[in-house]
């Protein structure tokens, strides 16, 4: 029985899993990921090192429905939605694939990276190294791990097979004891989710209460509840590197403009993060 939103949605994926993985062997995965081009440097490119390169980012997320807001957008063409998103300077394209709360799929995934040249995110609930080779025989780049989906030892192997095959890892938090597990993981892009998996409550206060904890080594992401320009100066005055933007792309009529408000936003003189 789910006793949480985050446990529902993980019963769920785990019997969607199940099914996959008797459809397609491992090693027939492994085939299809080795013949990818090699992933692209996504963390690079939400840190440049060239320091005037550094306006807040925007990872612009394809989200047909979510648990928290039901349906958002149908979304029909999400190849021609990222394309509108990269066009709008978006560094990364995330793309859920979750199907029974997001709509979400592996076609999407591939569909999305046959359509832009920037590092497109596989934005699902992990829960072992099959889906890592999913991502990457589907063309991913990067890869979220979630660490409350995860226990300590599960997450540390995820980490280091996501960089194995090439791939940037976006561990995601929620409180000071999951930033420890993701540091003591080898995170280095760290997401700050201010929506709460398991109550859905968004709070965006929590990014400037756990940004201080993670150390500048490491990429900040704030995940969630950007309502626009605003939100995106406040995250990056709290020290975020890049923002994840969802509903508010998805729901509006014209996401090619909505992100580079975002992206004029983060690059302003006034905002730029000060980064070491
Ligand atoms: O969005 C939800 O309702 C949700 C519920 C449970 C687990 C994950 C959920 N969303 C995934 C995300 O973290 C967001 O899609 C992403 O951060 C973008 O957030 P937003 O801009 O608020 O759509």
């Amino acid at each position: 029985m789910a006793v949480t939103v985050l446990d529902d949605i993980l019963d769920g994926v785990r019997e969607d899993l199940r099914a996959r993985q008797a459809l397609t062997d491992l090693d027939a995965l492994r085939e299809r990921a080795q013949r990818q081009d090699p992933a692209r440097d996504a963390r690079q490119l939400l840190r440049p090192r060239n320091v005037e390169a550094r306006g807040i980012k925007v990872i612009a997320e394809v989200k047909r429905s979510s648990p928290s807001k039901g349906a958002l957008a149908a979304i029909a063409d999400p190849a021609e939605l990222a394309r509108q998103y990269e066009a709008g300077g978006a560094t990364v394209i995330s793309v859920l694939t979750e199907q029974r709360r997001f709509g979400g799929s592996l076609d999407d995934l591939r569909a999305v990276r046959c359509a832009v040249d920037v590092p497109v995110l596989r934005k699902d609930f992990v829960v072992g190294s099959y889906q890592l080779w999913e991502a990457r025989a589907w063309g991913a780049d990067v890869v979220l791990l979630i660490v409350a989906a995860l226990p300590q030892e599960a997450l540390v192997s995820l980490v280091e097979r996501t960089h194995s095959l090439g791939m940037t890892a976006l561990v995601e938090v929620h409180d000071a004891e999951e930033v420890a597990r993701a540091l003591d993981a080898g995170a280095q892009v760290i997401g700050v989710n201010a929506r709460n998996l398991k109550t859905l409550e968004v709070d965006r206060l929590t990014f400037h209460r756990l940004a201080p904890l993670i150390p500048d080594s490491v990429v900040r992401v704030a995940e969630s509840g950007v309502r626009g320009p605003h939100d995106v100066v406040d995250y990056a005055r709290a020290g975020a590197d890049a923002v994840l933007v969802g509903e508010t792309l998805v729901t509006g009529d014209d996401p090619r403009r909505a992100v580079a408000d975002l992206v004029a936003a983060g690059a302003h003189p006034a905002v730029q993060a000060v980064r070491p």
